[in-house]
């Protein structure tokens, strides 16, 4: 029988390196978790015409400090796990690019990282992430134009807030960690930074954002989109979505002449 490819081919795609095929017959492994998950956002219009993103570090495997990051300007849903930049933290040594796989198996154009990768960085050195995804949600753009002239976004009083992690900075350790789940009357609240031309000169927003909002998940950018990261690829796509709710259901509010805030 020919052996299987998670990367939904029966045979080895050819030209694939046997020790990659081997690797991508998990269907967990990060590369393959990047391709699930791309596809499920853009279906939510998260990831379309190329935008968004999402990166893995692979805290399961024997080397945790290996990340994958999917290629920048590409149709985020099409992506294959083979095209993945594969980097080591903490020098951001670049140990395999989509440059070096057979080029019957890959465009014929020079991938280049995600232009997200410094911020995606940024998340993991600052917060320890596992996971960190980034949409061009509209709903996440949309309370950022009705916070247009507002530095941070809050809600409170809504069962969903529940499924937001309560992060607290530890003096010892000089980490923040997470310390269980937010309550529902809670107030959640979410840095909102504003865009700039190129994605990498965020960088220094986001991570102030980060550092002035130890309780913080996630990063608004103003009429772009959301920085969401966490401990896991699925408690990051749990925060993520948890968060998507809450924006879509305030954008309502705000709409219908409710505050998110109760009190
Ligand atoms: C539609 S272009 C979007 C990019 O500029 C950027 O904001 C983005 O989210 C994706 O960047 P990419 O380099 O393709 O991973
Ligand atoms: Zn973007």
């Amino acid at each position: 029988m020919s052996p299987t490819c998670n990367c939904s081919h029966d045979t080895i795609p050819n030209g694939l390196p046997r020790e990659l095929h081997e690797q991508f017959k998990d269907p967990n492994h990060p590369a393959n978790l990047i391709c699930e998950l791309c596809r499920l956002f853009y279906d939510n219009n998260w990831v379309t015409g190329t935008g968004g993103g999402i990166s893995i570090r692979d805290v399961e495997g024997p080397n945790p400090n290996i990340v994958y990051i999917a290629p920048s300007g590409v149709q985020k849903e099409r992506i294959q796990p083979w095209e993945m930049f594969v980097v080591e933290l903490p020098d951001e040594k670049i140990l395999r690019t989509p440059n070096d796989i057979p080029k019957e198996l890959t465009k014929s154009y020079k991938y280049k990282q995600s232009a997200c990768t410094p911020l995606f960085i940024s998340c993991y050195t600052l917060r320890d992430a596992g996971a960190c995804i980034h949409t061009h949600s509209q709903n996440a753009v949309m309370i950022t134009l009705l916070y247009e002239d507002q530095s941070v976004f809050k809600i409170n009083h809504i069962e969903q807030i529940k499924a937001l992690p309560r992060l607290e900075y530890n003096s010892k350790s000089g980490k923040v960690e997470k310390i269980g789940s937010l309550e529902n009357f809670e107030t959640l609240i979410i840095p909102i930074i504003d865009n700039v031309p190129h994605e990498e000169d965020l960088v220094e927003s986001l991570e102030k954002a980060i550092k002035d909002y130890p309780g913080t998940s996630a990063v608004l950018v103003r009429r772009h989109g959301i920085y969401v990261w966490g401990e896991t690829i699925w408690k990051a796509k749990v925060y993520n979505e948890a968060i998507d709710y809450l924006l879509e259901l305030a954008i309502k509010m705000k709409i219908a002449g409710i505050n998110p805030i109760k009190d």
